[in-house]
């Protein structure tokens, strides 16, 4: 074990720590954090990660130049296999797309009143399909996601699908399978060793690269027919979207050489190179969502809990972190606000939500996430508001 790293879980020569137990990643991660404090470490495989708890540290840290490029995860870039847009990028690439999505994005009305309409008109949809389950009890319909979905594709593309589109139903099913299978395709990122005892292919096999690779082509290709519809009807002086903006900006700089922008994507398999990461530092929100550092009973509905002293809500507090923060922090943070606010705001105004006789609610986290937190499936009553 090298000397200078935070007190943690180190484990064994080539497996690192095995957690054998039951408990959700979340749930370990807290326990570690009780024992060890606000900067602990768990190397598993021979990755070695270290997570910040404190809210200043992350702060501090994750504001620093030395700490905003991705860990090189293969399987964390499964969808821009080649590090061209923003969210596996680094460098100089990283900070040119960002720089242009961010302005393209308050150009569209990201956050503003212009987009308001297509979020309302959404919500609306999801409110009818939700009375559709109204007195039974059922999940939340997948229908929730592709009215997600259609906002972003609106503001990319200038679309949107009925909510039962089977052109949009499919392209969020695939999006599902990708990310089911993100758990697996990571697992040779924490063994690199691998690759030396077994053949590409059979890693590629046993890991499902394979399939996520086809899974990636069949997502890709949504795109790609977009683009090239964008393409053939471009009119610059009238530009519709983001797909339009980037095109224009793409023709503007092509004959400059540090330009980033290309419509290229991967369409085969991915590129076969090994890099070795190093240590990747981060911070489980989820933990800091639930630490009793900075909040009072975190597991209980305490809505009051968002006013200030004066009785003012504010979404700024101490220990909340769920978009990040520093040079990473989410780059859509102004849309999903606005999103949630009216999603929410049309849902409560229409129905109630309650959940059945003799059921309990789950509030915890799916065990087997280790990136993305999808909710568990679970029944509720929807019952229409009078
Ligand atoms: C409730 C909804 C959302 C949450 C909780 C969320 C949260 C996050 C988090 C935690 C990160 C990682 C930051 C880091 O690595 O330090 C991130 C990155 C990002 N998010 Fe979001 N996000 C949401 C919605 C959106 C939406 C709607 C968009 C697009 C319009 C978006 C675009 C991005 C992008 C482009 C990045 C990568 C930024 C970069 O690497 O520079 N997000 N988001």
């Amino acid at each position: 074990r090298p000397p200078g790293l935070p007190p943690g879980r180190w484990g064994l020569p080539l497996v690192g720590y095995v957690p054998l137990t039951t408990r959700s990643i979340p749930q370990q991660l807290a326990d570690l954090r009780n024992k060890h404090g606000d900067i602990y470490m768990w190397r598993i495989g021979t990755q070695i990660q270290v997570f910040l708890h404190d809210h200043q540290l992350i702060k501090e840290a994750f504001t620093r130049p030395e700490f905003q490029d991705r860990v090189d995860f293969k399987g964390l870039r499964f969808m821009d296999p080649n590090k061209l847009g923003i969210i596996h990028s680094n460098g100089e690439h990283w900070h040119n797309n960002r720089r242009f999505t961010l302005r393209q994005l308050r150009d569209l009305g990201m956050g503003k009143s212009k987009l308001v309409s297509a979020v309302q008109s959404q919500s609306s949809l999801l409110v009818q399909e939700l009375k559709k389950q109204a007195g039974r009890p059922a999940p939340i319909p997948n229908t929730l996601s592709l009215a997600i979905i259609n906002v972003i594709w609106h503001m990319v593309s200038g679309k949107e699908f009925s909510l039962t589109d089977p052109k949009i139903t499919q392209f969020c099913q695939l999006l599902n399978e990708a990310l089911e299978k993100l758990n697996l395709l990571l697992v040779p990122d924490y063994l690199p060793w691998l690759y030396s005892v077994l053949p590409n292919k059979v890693i590629g096999r046993i890991f499902g690269i394979d399939r996520t690779s086809d899974t990636r082509n069949k997502l890709y290709k949504y795109f790609i027919d977009d683009i090239e519809e964008h393409q053939r009807t471009l009119d610059p002086n009238n530009p519709r979207d983001f797909i339009d903006g980037y095109l224009m900006e793409m023709e503007g700089r092509k004959d400059d050489p540090q330009s980033t922008l290309s419509v290229q994507m991967q369409m085969f398999h991915d590129i076969d190179e090994r890099k070795q990461p190093g240590t990747s530092v981060g911070c489980s929100t989820v933990t800091v969502h639930n630490s009793c550092r900075y909040w009072d009973k975190p597991d209980h509905f305490q809505p009051e809990r968002w006013l200030d002293e004066n009785n003012k809500f504010t979404s700024k507090k101490e220990g909340f972190i769920p978009f990040s923060i520093g040079k990473r922090q989410c780059a859509g943070e102004s849309l999903a606000r606005m999103e949630l606010l009216i999603f929410t705001t049309a849902l409560f105004q229409s129905l109630n939500f309650s959940i059945p006789p003799g059921n309990t609610l789950s509030l915890e986290v799916n065990p087997g996430d280790a990136i993305v937190s999808l909710p568990i499936h679970q029944d509720l009553i929807v019952t229409i508001r009078k």
